[in-house]
């Protein structure tokens, strides 16, 4: 069974059509990256994923569960993180986490908590207020919440935008440890072309609301006989792409 299952998604704001004939699925354990220029449509796609919009058209189903009926079931099974939700921040970063995690019942949470500040290197940080956190010792948090119930579902925009790069790779590769040991499947929005090419099996190209193109990193970067996919993607966005068909 797929993990994300979407049929021909599509969602306007007046005259913006926002998202539009949208398909793609996303399989158990893998990674699948969301690209596109600002406004191409990604944060709605993954709003409506998560029940936050309602489609005007089509249909997502997640771990099984038809997001229209049924999706308070999906929801227990996935999580989100992104640098544009604040977290609380009058409380310290292991308030946080205990809320998080009371709201997803998470059972042995104190457990939970050092497993997490153990993997995202939170252990100096849990009696900081959030508030009094930089952006990037924010970022780790908010991806620790993302984890804390054990998400087959992990949706992330932009992840690692405020970290420094040895930081970016040490998230990364929790990530993609945390993916591997559960099976979990996570779809990555992400401007870092780099990570993408890391992270992801599969890579849908997002512009003006539609799915444009969508392959593997190396096989996206081979049909546009490009060198990388930073350029892939600069093609794609600028028009000027002329495939090697
Ligand atoms: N609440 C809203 N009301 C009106 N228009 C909206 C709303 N949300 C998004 N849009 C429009 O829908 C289109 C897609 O926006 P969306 O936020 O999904 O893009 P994005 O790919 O996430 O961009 P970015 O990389 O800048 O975050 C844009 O034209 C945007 O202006």
């Amino acid at each position: 069974m797929d993990t994300i299952n979407v049929e021909n998604l599509t969602k306007s704001f007046g005259a913006v059509r926002a998202v539009e004939g949208v398909s793609f699925r996303v399989a158990p354990g893998t990674t699948c990256g969301l690209l596109g220029g600002n406004g191409a449509g990604k944060t709605t796609t993954i709003s409506m994923l998560l029940g936050i919009l309602a489609p005007d058209a089509g249909a997502i189903r997640v771990l099984g569960h038809d997001m229209a009926r049924d999706r308070f079931a999906a929801l227990a099974r996935m999580n989100y993180s992104s640098p544009y939700v604040a977290l609380p921040m009058r409380l310290t970063v292991e308030e946080n986490l205990r809320v998080y995690g009371h709201l997803y019942n998470v059972p042995q949470l104190e457990r939970r908590i050092r497993e997490l500040a153990r993997d995202f290197d939170l252990e100096a940080l849990l009696r900081r207020k959030a508030g009094a956190l930089s952006a990037g010792q924010k970022t780790r948090v908010a991806l620790a919440k993302a984890l804390i119930n054990r998400p087959a579902l992990i949706l992330l925009d932009e992840p690692t935008a405020s970290l420094d790069p040895d930081t970016a790779d040490y998230v990364r590769t929790g990530l993609e440890r945390y993916r591997d040991e559960t099976g979990a499947a996570i779809l990555l929005a992400s401007h870092n072309m780099a990570e993408v090419e890391r992270l992801c099996a599969e890579v849908l190209m997002m512009k003006g609301g539609r799915i444009v193109d969508r392959g593997t990193p190396a096989g996206l970067i081979a049909r546009y006989g490009r060198g990388d996919l930073e350029q892939v993607f600069l093609a794609i966005a600028r028009g000027t792409e002329s495939r090697a068909s």
